[in-house]
């Protein structure tokens, strides 16, 4: 038991949350390289929280070129206790109408060119995505997006490509065909990696468009994304603000917490000594012991 620390990935459109005491960016290293950006830490009420801008500020990373394994583990450095994704995702369906908000639930990953794990030759593990967001913080993010004044749909199938080009209407068909919800570039891997470094995650997709797939329809671009985003932004920050409210004051243990516990394969004689060292923050509550 103890206090929350929430870590927010704050996607296109969100750069900043200006609600926190005590606001300070701080620079947190990491020896998967460099994050996006510093961090900003503060709190609402009695809780944490530690914003990274997901494409660092001023939008400067597209997503191929995120240093997700760095933006992680900066945020486990940090003490983040669980994490809170927010994202710009176009809708691939007729009732999720832009300007709503959807907790995601499920995702299918069309990436290709992205390192999508902490572990590798010299320390193999295995987690679960079976259920790949954290119920418990998933439930509380919808209930502070309609405290916010969002219209919330809970649950939902997000596919991430790879991009940075938009799909094409092949393509926004045939994911329509395999019941995704939603579309975006960036919840994969950090959904992967947050689960690996057993922090519970939840993503709340702010629809801005409805891609490419609608006869009639103007297909997505930058300006209908950002206008959304914009007119949205209060909403954004608004859901944070009350999700600090909606927290219980002491923060139960969470079954993702322990994930690596049933994670690793590798003999223990057969470790690479380079690679545990690279994974001190991230899986040091089992190396280490
Ligand atoms: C600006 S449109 C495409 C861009 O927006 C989304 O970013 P994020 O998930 O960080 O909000 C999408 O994934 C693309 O990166
Ligand atoms: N239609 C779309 N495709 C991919 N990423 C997006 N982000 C916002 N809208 C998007």
């Amino acid at each position: 038991m103890g206090g929350w620390t929430i870590g927010v990935l704050g996607g296109s459109g969100l750069y900043a949350i200006d609600a926190l005491d005590g606001a300070e960016w701080i620079t947190v290293d990491s020896p998967w390289g460099a994050p996006s950006d510093q961090l900003l830490t503060g709190t609402i009420g009695a809780v944490r929280f530690v914003f990274l801008p997901r494409h660092g500020r001023g939008h400067v990373i597209p997503p191929t070129a995120l240093n997700f394994r760095a933006n992680i583990d900066v945020l486990k450095r940090a003490g983040c206790t669980d994490l809170l994704a927010l994202s710009a995702v176009g809708s691939l369906r007729e009732h999720l109408a832009p300007g709503g908000f959807v907790v995601v639930d499920q995702f299918i990953d069309r990436t290709v060119a992205r390192p999508n794990s902490f572990f590798g030759t010299g320390m193999v593990a295995h987690v679960s995505m079976a259920d790949p967001v954290c119920p418990r913080l998933s439930v509380l993010a919808a209930e502070a997006g309609r405290r916010a004044g969002a219209t919330v749909y809970e649950g939902g199938t997000y596919v991430a490509i790879e991009g940075p080009q938009f799909s094409t209407s092949a393509e926004s068909h045939l994911y329509r065909q395999w019941n995704c919800d939603v579309i975006g570039m960036t919840a994969m891997p950090e959904a992967r990696l947050a689960r690996e470094a057993e922090l519970p995650y939840a993503l709340v997709g702010m629809l801005t468009d409805y891609d490419c797939w609608r006869e009639g329809d103007a297909h997505v671009d930058v300006p209908s994304v950002l206008k959304v985003m914009h007119a949205n932004a209060d909403k954004a920050r608004g859901l944070i603000v009350a999700l600090a409210g909606l927290l219980p004051a002491e923060r139960t243990a969470s079954p993702i917490d322990t994930v690596l516990d049933t994670a690793l394969i590798t003999a223990p004689d057969r470790r690479d000594p380079a690679l545990l060292a690279r994974l001190d923050a991230v899986a040091g509550r089992v190396l280490n012991r």
